[in-house]
């Protein structure tokens, strides 16, 4: 079995444009097995990073010595929030630096169900320009009643905090979102609500000027609590919450702990803003389900955008 004319010459292509950028890698999402010794051929030279879902296929890549192999959960999902989740775990585990520039293989023509898929399209993907390590689809896949704009805004808002934390204010936080009720149960007051006395629309973190107003709040000690409308409801709080139980890797202090507590005593989600390093980490039922760490560039929420490098057709 070799490589098809098609998938060979984009190959050769994909290593040439990781030469010539230069690239930091190429990245192949595929499920169709192919000749892998002539991919690896082609590629030499380069890092590579295959990115497929089906089972039997990974097994096999995972034989390979030196490359990468990302599995994607089983969705049936368009190419490019495939490719993004690809990217997106790719730097989450730290395989891929944020800023990295990856040359990325795949079929972006989408074919017969039955059919063997093509190479079809070489892309260059900037992932400091297009990505703060979390799209949309990130978000929904945390499943809670807790709407999109809320989550989204909580994201920007902590983001924000981790990145100024960066510049010489260093500054954590835990943002903790939804059930409010049962999560407040647990709150003690360190301070005065800074929150009291301000109408909903004041208190709406969704309002670019509210959460600049937050983020000075958040310089103060304690946990911030944002209603599943996101409507800020109270600041300057600790979170007296049991952490037995709660199992995170050593070296998480306090702080985390107790965010990652209050995600499993409540349905809450707690946003946890590292005050050392500026990584957001989101915490649900008592575990992290996603990081974010921060990038020099304000977070975009945008779908990636692909760019093809003259002369190529894709
Ligand atoms: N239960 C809590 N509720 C509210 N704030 C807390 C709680 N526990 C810790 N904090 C805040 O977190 C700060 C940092 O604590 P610690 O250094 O133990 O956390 P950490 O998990 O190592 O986080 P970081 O990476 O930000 O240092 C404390 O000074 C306190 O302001």
């Amino acid at each position: 079995m070799s490589l098809p004319m098609q998938t060979a010459a984009l190959m050769q292509a994909a290593r040439d444009t990781v030469r010539a950028l230069p690239a930091d890698a190429v990245l192949l999402l595929t499920e169709t097995p192919l000749d892998w010794d002539e991919v690896s051929e082609k590629l030499l030279g380069c890092r590579l990073f295959l990115a497929a879902e089906n089972p039997a296929l990974l097994k096999s890549l995972r034989e390979r010595d030196g490359w990468t192999v990302i599995d994607l959960p089983p969705d049936p999902l368009p190419t490019q929030d495939r490719l993004s989740n690809a990217l997106l775990r790719a730097v989450t585990e730290e395989k891929l630096k944020p800023g990295a520039h990856v040359v990325v293989l795949y079929n972006g023509i989408t074919s017969l169900d039955d059919a063997p898929e093509p190479i079809d399209t070489l892309s260059v993907i900037h992932l400091g320009e297009h990505l703060e390590k979390m799209t949309s689809q990130d978000l929904r896949k945390l499943g809670t009643g807790v709407p999109q704009d809320v989550l989204k805004a909580v994201v920007e808002l902590a983001t924000e905090i981790g990145r100024e934390g960066r510049e010489g204010h260093p500054t954590g936080a835990i943002i903790v979102v939804g059930d409010t009720r049962k999560v407040g149960a647990m709150a003690k007051f360190r301070n005065f609500n800074p929150f009291r006395g301000y109408t909903k629309k004041e208190r709406d973190i969704r309002q670019r000027d509210v959460r600049e107003q937050i983020k000075e709040i958040a310089k103060l000690d304690g946990a911030i609590l944002i209603d599943r409308d996101g409507i800020a409801e109270a600041a300057c709080v600790y979170l007296d919450v049991p952490t037995e139980g709660v199992d995170l890797p050593k070296g998480f202090g306090s702080r985390h702990l107790s965010a990652a507590a209050i995600s499993k005593k409540t349905k809450g989600i707690a946003f946890c803003v590292s005050q050392s390093s500026g990584t957001v980490r989101v915490f649900q039922g008592g575990e992290e389900k996603l990081r974010i760490e921060p990038l020099d560039r304000p977070h975009v929420w945008q779908p990636l955008k692909f760019e093809n490098p003259e002369g190529l057709d894709g």
